[in-house]
């Protein structure tokens, strides 16, 4: 009952990182010595850590939240020498600047004893900054009866001793870290006395991941998870290794006692088992933990904190900031739009003049260069040849479209030719777009990093759908074979390397009014942006 109202008010003072040490009972009235006592691993102790951070992700998502278990220990472990816990103060990887304590003042008289106790118990456990200060919270708790009341007295609690293990084991994507994945590491840390095996999954297994593209690179989930784990309790042996099947080293590792598992990846656990005795090896305990609830989820998200959901959230926002562009005019704003073909991209562009931009659309743009006449015109038809003349004179774009998708040496022929050609248009129309007033462009290019347009652009933004999706659409939408529409997936850059340029990534992949909201909050956050660099720029006049 007390983790919400604390976490609220603890917020209001912390920006970064909010660590929690647990001390039943701590006295901070008495004016003497307090010190850090060892607390057995009880079952109750789970459902305090669970509760934490699903408390944390509803109230303080911004926070990153660390529950400290240095000081938890069970009966089984040798102790180190007769000093207790935190021998000497333990390194956290962000030196602590502040102290918070819920502990109830009696009078106003007694905070500065209390500050004083607390700043050197703190002192005592971590190293923290030399300005350590204090801050008494004062959460407003909530009035509380009847059934919530009960389990404040511990209805439910589970005081018996947790059984716990020399060596455990979790497999996991571990993407963006958050309040569920804490949970299961914090827990899995209770539990395992000696050996922590994480499996973390990389390549192969991502493949049918969510927004796969946005997942964080190896390195650096498993530098998030070293950092955490070294943290919460360094006394453990960690072992991170890349998982490139579902089953790692828990099929094969002899010491392994116990697999912590949810509800969702219980099945998985049972699958381990199975091979763990083909292989003459020991079944391993299975605990299950429960999957925390995501108070904010949208339609499309899962109800269950996730990382495929985070990652949603990110549709739309400012992923990394745009790189300047001294040369180009803040007026009007330029947006670059890119994406493979059948990205839906065009949707975004249409969306996005409804809200007020001037669209420009490239692939009209180079239709017009092909026009009997142009400077390009004959120059194509010499690269080409005379089969790709239509009666009218005018270029068949189709069969010039059979001689290069797919054809990477004829297609870049036709597009060192077209391509300065089409900048010069997107030029003129930019132009024309601010004698319109238009504060803001879109410019609709399919190729736009591969033709090196940046230079043209503010930022980029790159719409993106899986491959297979992307096949089946146009498929349907040019009535194509698959493997023409394959063909000319192949001729663009792949999602991945796409999204490493985006500033902006928008995904069609669900329903049109999910691709509505992207835009309209794209378009939103746009806006504030716009108008943030003018300011800076008139500022710096
Ligand atoms: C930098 C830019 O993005 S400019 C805009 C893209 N245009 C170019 O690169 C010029 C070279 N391409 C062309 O001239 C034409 O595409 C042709 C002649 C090859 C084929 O013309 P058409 O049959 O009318 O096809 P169209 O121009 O509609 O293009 C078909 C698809 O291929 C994509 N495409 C066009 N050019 C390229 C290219 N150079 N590389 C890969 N894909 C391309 C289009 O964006 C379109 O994708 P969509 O499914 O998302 O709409």
């Amino acid at each position: 009952l007390r983790i919400a109202p604390v976490l609220t008010s603890a917020a209001q003072v912390v920006e970064r990182t909010l660590y929690v040490h647990l001390h039943p009972g701590l006295n901070l009235g008495t004016g003497g010595q307090v010190r850090p006592v060892y607390i057995p691993p009880l079952g109750d102790l789970c459902t305090l850590i669970s509760r934490l951070y699903s408390n944390a992700a509803d109230i303080c998502a911004h926070l990153d939240v660390r529950v400290l278990l240095t000081n938890v220990r069970g009966q089984l472990a040798p102790l180190s020498g007769n000093n207790g816990p935190f021998a000497t103060p333990q390194t956290l990887s962000h030196s602590p600047e502040v102290v918070l304590t819920d502990f109830p003042i009696q009078d106003s008289g007694q905070s500065s004893l209390v500050t004083q106790c607390l700043q050197k118990y703190a002192g005592h456990c971590y190293v923290c900054t030399s300005s350590l200060s204090s801050v008494l919270l004062y959460p407003r708790l909530k009035e509380v009866s009847g059934e919530e009341d009960d389990d404040r007295g511990g209805r439910g609690a589970q005081l018996n001793p947790l059984e716990t293990f020399s060596d455990v084991v979790v497999g996991g994507t571990f993407d963006r870290l958050h309040g569920a994945h804490k949970t299961l590491l914090n827990i899995s840390c209770l539990l395992a006395n000696r050996r922590f095996v994480i499996g973390v999954c990389d390549q192969e297994l991502l493949k049918n991941k969510v927004l796969k593209e946005l997942i964080e690179p190896y390195d650096r989930r498993v530098q998030k998870l070293q950092d955490f784990l070294n943290d919460v309790k360094p006394s453990l042996k960690y072992e991170i290794v890349p998982l490139s099947d579902p089953f790692g080293p828990s099929i094969t590792d002899p010491e392994l006692q116990c697999i912590v598992v949810s509800e969702e990846t219980r099945k998985g656990g049972e699958a381990v088992n199975r091979k763990r005795v083909e292989n003459g090896l020991a079944e391993l305990v299975l605990y299950e933990i429960q999957l925390l609830k995501d108070a904010h989820h949208a339609d499309i998200e899962e109800e269950k904190i996730s990382s495929s959901s985070l990652r949603t959230r990110l549709l739309g926002t400012l992923l990394k900031p745009p790189s300047p562009q001294p040369d180009l005019s803040l007026d009007p704003y330029v947006i670059g739009l890119t994406g493979g073909s059948g990205s839906g991209k065009s949707s975004i562009a249409l969306r996005l003049e409804g809200l007020g931009a001037a669209r420009i659309d490239c692939d009209q743009l180079g239709h017009e260069v092909y026009l009997p006449g142009t400077s390009a015109y004959q120059k194509v038809i010499q690269e080409f040849g005379p089969d790709i003349v239509n009666e009218d004179k005018t270029i068949n774009r189709r069969v010039l479209g059979g001689k290069v998708f797919g054809n990477q040496e004829r297609l870049k022929a036709l597009t060192d030719i077209v391509w300065p050609e089409i900048a010069l248009l997107v030029k003129k129309r930019i132009k024309q777009a601010k004698e319109q007033g238009k504060r803001v462009c879109v410019v609709d290019a399919a190729v736009l990093l591969e033709a090196g347009w940046t230079y043209l652009v503010h930022e980029v933004w790159v719409a993106t759908i899986p491959e297979e999706e992307a096949v089946k659409r146009i498929v349907q939408r040019d009535g194509v074979k698959e493997e023409d529409a394959l063909r000319r997936l192949k001729s663009q850059w792949p999602n991945a390397k796409l999204i490493e340029h985006a500033n902006v990534v928008l995904c069609t992949l669900w329903e049109p009014d999910v691709t509505q909201r992207q835009v309209l909050k794209a378009w939103n956050l746009l806006q504030h942006r716009i108008q943030k660099r003018q300011e800076t720029t008139r500022s710096s006049l």
